[in-house]
């Protein structure tokens, strides 16, 4: 839409022939037609050799495999956004952490990261939409804003790479939680709840790794909580409400036959808060109830029965700094 030349890379010969041949990704986006400007490979050297800007959109588990084939294709002058929203499970690395390992030699202020409130379903409809790019590089940062910006998708500007990248990861939790929650019956005031007390663990911990307490007033953290425990689009809100339909966790994740990162950022954020010494009780009975087996209805007793406590969202000083 802004008269970029896109060249898509995907791993998937038939999807490249659709793109190319049909302008349409159906099994993604339905009968949506895409821009002439678009066109797709399954080389990921064609794609990226001479790019003004790389964009990682993959899963966060496919991640540290899609950097390294990148890595020799990547130009000197490419900036290299990712928007994607989740840890590396065995090290608990923030994706930007995951690249900057994997582009040795890459000046790391070329990463940039992109979230907030935007399912993929509305952005290829023209619906109006807001994202955030964060970069320890406000040059890069802006060049990604400008590359992206037009009248139906506004994109801000921040300092706050790890806010960027934990409130992304973490709303999904809640995600996953509303879903049931709505699954279950629970309301409207339930929902709220747990958005509310949701959002204070992700701030707590996003705080005690390094973010300021600021995003997650922005468009990374409650905008995108809001979005992912409201919408129909959402994947994550609809996994939880078919565990909630009784369906076991395997039998959800191939129903959905889309990544559903909540799950696996339950897991790090479970290790995380123990690691930052963080309490996070809604992250910890959803992990119990996805991976040990606690029914739901004892997970929201158990939480609801805690000691009486006051309203303080806790969070420690942030140490971070922004750009001047
Ligand atoms: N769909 C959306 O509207 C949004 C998605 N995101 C984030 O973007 C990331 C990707 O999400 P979606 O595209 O929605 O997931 P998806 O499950 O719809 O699609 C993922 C694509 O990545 C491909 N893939 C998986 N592993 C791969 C590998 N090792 N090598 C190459 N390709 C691989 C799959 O074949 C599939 O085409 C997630 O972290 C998600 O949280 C962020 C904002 C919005
Ligand atoms: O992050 C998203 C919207 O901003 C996508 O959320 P889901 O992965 O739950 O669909």
């Amino acid at each position: 839409a802004n008269g970029h030349e896109v060249l898509l890379w995907s791993r998937s010969e038939d999807q490249v022939r659709e793109i190319n041949t049909e302008r349409r990704n159906r099994r993604f986006l339905g009968e949506a037609v895409l821009s002439e400007q678009i066109r797709a490979t399954t080389s990921m050297q064609e794609a990226a050799e001479g790019a003004k800007a790389v964009f990682i959109v993959a899963p966060s588990s496919a991640m540290r495999e899609i950097a390294s084939q990148l890595r020799p294709h990547l130009g000197p002058e490419a900036i290299l956004v990712h928007a994607t929203k989740g840890f590396e499970t065995g090290t608990l690395k923030r994706m930007s952490e995951v690249l900057a390992d994997e582009m040795q030699g890459m000046d790391p202020a070329r990463i940039v990261v992109l979230s907030g409130p935007s399912h993929a379903e509305e952005v290829i409809q023209q619906c109006p939409t807001t994202v955030v790019v964060a970069s320890q590089d406000k040059e890069a940062a802006e060049a990604a804003q400008a590359l992206l910006i037009n009248p139906y998708f506004r994109v801000y500007t921040t300092p706050d790479v790890v806010g960027i990248e934990v409130g992304g990861a973490l709303k999904n939790i809640i995600a996953l939680g509303a879903g049931l929650s709505d699954g279950l019956g629970f309301g409207d005031n339930a929902k709220a709840a747990l958005m509310t007390r949701g959002l204070a663990e992700i701030a707590r911990l996003g705080v005690a790794m390094g973010a300021n307490p600021l995003s997650f007033a922005g468009l990374a953290g409650v905008g995108d909580l809001i979005v992912t425990c409201t919408s129909k689009h959402s994947r994550n809100w609809r996994a939880g409400s078919m565990l909630a339909q009784g369906l076991s966790l395997s039998e959800v994740l191939s129903r959905m036959g889309m990544v559903v990162e909540g799950v696996k950022t339950t897991q790090a954020a479970h290790k995380l808060s123990r690691q930052y010494g963080i309490e996070m009780p809604i992250t910890d009975e959803l992990y119990l109830l996805l991976f040990e087996g606690k029914e739901p209805r004892s997970a929201v007793e158990d939480l609801m029965g805690r000691d009486p406590t006051h309203e303080s969202v806790q969070v420690a000083e942030s140490t971070r700094t922004g750009w001047n």
